[in-house]
């Protein structure tokens, strides 16, 4: 698929009805999906350095392994309360859709809850890759930290591939513009109405779910909000100049409001 096009025309389909299978919390003996090799993060937003997870990924899998990827929800972020502001690039449903579009077989989105953040590293590798799962490989990037207080990260994931008889791809660093691409970066990109920095990290246009409220478009409220004002944006079937509200509601420049659904930033215009 075209991942660095600007403008994707795939049709949108609210959560649940994508196609992706998800799996909470583990695939039962003889599962076909078992064996497949395993994207590690939470992915929010799919930037270029997530791609490059996902192709190292799919060159393993070839034709015969399943590829997936693991995204917690809620967002980490979230359960530690470390943010006071929306922040999220993607809702659960653009996230899903994204997954579906990118042709991988299912999402293992575990609950991020205290029991969850409290496995230790060697309990995630045997509870829940090995044992839940049955992955035969994961691939991350380099600073990838799991497990209780962070304590996991690559070299010892490694080791406990090792042991329990799964593959470890560590990615090295993508960046953009000299800077490593992270979901984090994009974040503050769109916060200051950097819309072209933010979609030169994504490798196409940040698509954010649009939402009816109290009878007016906004941006789905735990979405990360670029300031307020007149943005050039993709929505259904061509461009459109809409203003950005403080408080996240949309309005056209002019014409009809347009409804609820995907709505693509690609400009900053005033
Ligand atoms: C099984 C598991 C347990 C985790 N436990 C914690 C934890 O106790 N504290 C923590 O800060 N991150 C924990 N993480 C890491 C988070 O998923 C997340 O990567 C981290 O909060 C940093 O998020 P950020 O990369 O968006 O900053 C855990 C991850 C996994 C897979
Ligand atoms: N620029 C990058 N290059 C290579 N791998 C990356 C890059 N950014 C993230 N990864 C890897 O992708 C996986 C998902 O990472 P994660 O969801 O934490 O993204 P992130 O962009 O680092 O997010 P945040 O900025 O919120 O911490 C992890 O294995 C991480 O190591």
């Amino acid at each position: 698929m075209a991942w660095t096009q600007p403008i994707q025309h795939e049709q949108w389909q609210p959560a649940g009805q994508g196609g992706l299978r998800h799996v909470a919390e583990g695939l039962p003996a003889g599962d076909p999906d078992r064996g497949a090799v395993l994207l590690l993060g939470n992915f929010d937003g799919f930037h270029r350095g997530h791609q490059a997870l996902l192709d190292a990924a799919g060159i393993i899998a070839g034709e015969d392994l399943p590829l997936a990827v693991m995204s917690c929800e809620p967002h980490p972020r979230s359960f530690f309360c470390v943010a006071d502001s929306p922040f999220r690039l993607t809702t659960p449903a653009t996230k899903a859709h994204r997954f579906g579009v990118l042709g991988l077989d299912y999402v293992f989105s575990p609950t991020f809850d205290a029991a969850f953040a409290s496995l230790t590293p060697a309990e995630f590798a045997h509870d829940i890759l090995k044992r839940g799962l049955g992955v035969s490989h994961v691939v991350t990037g380099d600073d990838f930290r799991f497990g209780r207080s962070r304590a996991g990260d690559v070299g010892l994931l490694v080791q406990l591939g090792r042991s329990l008889g799964f593959g470890v791809t560590r990615v090295p660093e993508v960046s953009a513009n000299a800077r490593r691409c992270s979901s984090s970066q994009v974040r503050a990109f769109l916060r200051a109405g950097d819309i072209q920095a933010a979609n030169a990290m994504l490798g196409s246009a940040w698509t954010a779910e649009t939402v009816a409220s109290r009878g007016q478009l906004a941006l789905a409220s735990m979405l990360c909000r670029p300031p307020a004002g007149l943005y050039l944006c993709w929505i259904d079937k061509g461009t459109r100049h809409l203003h950005l509200g403080a408080d996240g509601v949309i309005t056209p420049e002019r014409g009809t409001a347009p409804v609820p659904g995907l709505l693509r930033f690609l400009d900053r215009l005033a």
